[in-house]
């Protein structure tokens, strides 16, 4: 592990409009984690995890005070200072939401499409990185065969193993999840969270989590939002 932070708040405030969500939030992640939060519904989780790719700008409603630095592998870098391009913190932020959501194409496009957007990369070098990825997941031997198939043809929990596999295309350094496992199965739950634990090598997981037991089993720092701030539990 290295010697800096990988993420770090200073005197983090976020509200809508009038109404504050978070306030006064200083922290510091470490890298090659896992870190859950938690708490009660409508406290702010997934807005907390919407300041770290910007995804609450969106909305258009929000503000936000305070500074928020993530160590890339450049250096560090004020998110949402002038160093740092949305398209460029996106890919190297990644995101998966509570609910699968493959794109409308077959499940080789939906992991192929983001090395699109990042410009001329040949068919075979595509299908190499797909194939690896779709590996890394754990997803390869369940649809080497159906690379064509519609996407949404798949069970649940493969969606969401290929909707993590979407995201880490791009080789981000720091994985946002908001209540990945929520909406599947034992079974399925238990292998997004063995791939977790594995993913942590490699990027540093933020992860909202309503799951007690699931924080237990796989978060490595865990804190509770409650009241405007977070707390270390
Ligand atoms: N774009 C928005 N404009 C105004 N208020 C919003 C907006 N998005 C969320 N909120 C409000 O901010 C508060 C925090 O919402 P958020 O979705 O972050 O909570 P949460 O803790 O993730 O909730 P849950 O556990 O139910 O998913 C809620 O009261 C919500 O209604």
């Amino acid at each position: 592990m290295c010697q800096y932070p990988k993420i770090a708040l200073e005197n983090v405030c976020f509200s809508y409009e009038k109404r504050t969500i978070l306030k006064g939030i200083s922290l510091q992640f470490p890298e090659q984690a896992i870190i859950a939060v938690t708490g009660p519904s409508g406290t702010g989780k997934s807005t907390f995890l919407s300041l770290f790719n910007r995804l609450w700008e969106e909305e258009g409603q929000g503000n936000l005070q305070g500074k928020i630095t993530i160590h890339f592998k450049e250096g560090p870098t004020d998110i949402y200072g002038k160093e740092i391009a949305l398209d460029q913190l996106r890919r190297r932020v990644g995101m998966v939401f509570q609910s699968p959501n493959p794109l409308p194409m077959s499940i080789g496009r939906n992991i192929a499409f983001p090395l699109g957007l990042q410009g001329k990369m040949s068919r075979v070098e595509k299908a190499s990185r797909v194939e690896k990825i779709l590996q890394e997941v754990h997803l390869w031997d369940e649809v080497k065969d159906r690379l064509d198939s519609d996407a949404r043809t798949l069970s649940g929990g493969q969606q969401q193993r290929l909707c993590i596999a979407r995201a880490l295309i791009l080789q981000p350094e720091i994985l946002l999840l908001d209540e990945p496992t929520s909406s599947l199965d034992a079974a399925a739950c238990e292998k997004i969270e063995l791939l977790l634990v594995e993913l942590k090598r490699q990027c540093t997981i933020l992860m909202v989590s309503h799951y007690q037991d699931q924080i237990q089993r796989i978060a490595d720092l865990s804190y509770r939002l409650a009241n405007k701030r977070l707390e270390r539990q």
